[in-house]
């Protein structure tokens, strides 16, 4: 850790991510000072109590004033509202950061709001199904991705420091071009939920199946569906309007790769469908084996009641890939 780490940290919104960071900082970083805010009052409420952070406050600016770093954990698109409340509230020399799930239109929004002021965006590639201040645990970042989307006339110094609190969070930091972060994460993040919430809304609407068939019988791969098809409405409306060229570009190549394989159990192709399915088994193997199977505690496990241990008893993720499938937003 350097030297010129981040006295004070201020997290803005404090559901999943926020509170994840900052249980994570007071954790990693005890010489570091966590302030924080959230527009809802219940949420300041709670995160006092399970001390998401060192000091709640209900004003933005009081929250910020101090801060070396400020850390936006809102929906993407409410981080340009959020960063116009932060004028004339932070010291000219703090970095502005975010961990929005898309970063073109969240790194133009802040930029546009707070012209001069070092920003550097960042993405934690973790995450649950879950959200709210009850949602968040100190692990939830170690050994994932965290990847940062400097400009090119971002101050070096500021990428630096940022990516050291990352690392020091347990994250495995990475440096990208923001549009192509937005493609990656397109095909690695948005399309896959975009899948989970279609099938689970085709299953719950089919006429000859009915709603508590699809529930009984929902034991592997739906269910795994389900527990993504679960994920913060408000969230994922905003990621599939902020970052919506790259999600319909993968989409487009998505439709003509699912065509293919409709024409081929049309026309019992059965060596098409071996080599496909041959094929993308290899991409799990491959995940597996460079070590980026699901880190987050407990889950990938098939036993019921495992807790993630997150803070308080608030368990990251019901601990499977079955466990949030019941579609509840608080982890049990
Ligand atoms: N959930 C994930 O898996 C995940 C993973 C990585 C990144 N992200 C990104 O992190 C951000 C937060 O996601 P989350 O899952 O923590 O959501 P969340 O719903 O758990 O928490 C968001 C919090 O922000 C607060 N908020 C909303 N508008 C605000 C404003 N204007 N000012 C202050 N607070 C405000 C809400 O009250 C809420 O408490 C999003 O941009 C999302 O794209 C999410
Ligand atoms: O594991 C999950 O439940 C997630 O949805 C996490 C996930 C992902 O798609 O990998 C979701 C959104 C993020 O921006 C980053 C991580």
């Amino acid at each position: 850790m350097s030297e010129d780490r981040f006295q004070q940290v201020a997290i803005i919104g404090l559901g999943l991510i926020g509170g994840s960071i900052g249980l994570a900082t007071q954790a990693a970083l005890p010489g570091t000072r966590v302030t924080a805010y959230d527009t809802d009052e219940g949420v300041r409420i709670r995160a006092r109590e399970r001390g998401l952070a060192h000091e709640v406050f209900d004003d933005i600016r009081g929250a910020v004033a101090d801060a070396d770093l400020v850390v936006l954990c809102v929906p993407v698109r409410a981080m340009g509202e959020t960063a116009v409340a932060l004028k004339g509230a932070v010291k000219p020399e703090a970095v502005i950061s975010d961990v929005g799930s898309c970063k073109q239109s969240v790194a133009g929004a802040i930029a546009a709001a707070l012209p001069g002021q070092p920003l550097v965006p960042a993405h934690p590639v973790a995450g649950t199904e879950h959200s709210g201040p009850d949602a968040g645990f100190a692990t939830l970042f170690r050994n994932r991705w965290c990847i940062l989307t400097p400009a090119q006339d971002t101050p070096a110094d500021a990428a630096r420091r940022t990516g050291d609190f990352w690392t020091a969070l347990g994250a495995n930091v990475e440096i990208m071009d923001a549009r192509h972060h937005d493609l990656v994460l397109a095909i690695t993040s948005h399309v896959p939920h975009l899948i989970a919430y279609t099938i689970v809304g085709t299953a719950s609407d089919l006429e000859d199946v009915t709603r508590s068939e699809v529930i009984k019988y929902s034991a592997g791969g739906f269910r795994d569906f389900t527990r993504i098809a679960a994920s913060d409405p408000t969230m994922w409306r905003d990621v599939f309007l902020s970052n919506k060229e790259a999600v319909l570009e993968v989409l487009q190549r998505f439709s003509e790769d699912l065509s293919a394989l409709q024409r081929a159990i049309r026309w019992e192709d059965g060596d098409a469908l071996f080599d496909h399915f041959t094929q993308t088994r290899a991409v799990r193997r491959s995940i597996i084996e460079e070590g980026q199977d699901d880190a987050r505690p407990d889950f990938g496990r098939r036993d019921h009641g495992a807790n993630g241990g997150g803070a308080n008893g608030a368990g990251a993720n019901g601990g499977d890939a079955t466990g949030g499938a019941s579609g509840g937003d608080q982890p049990g």
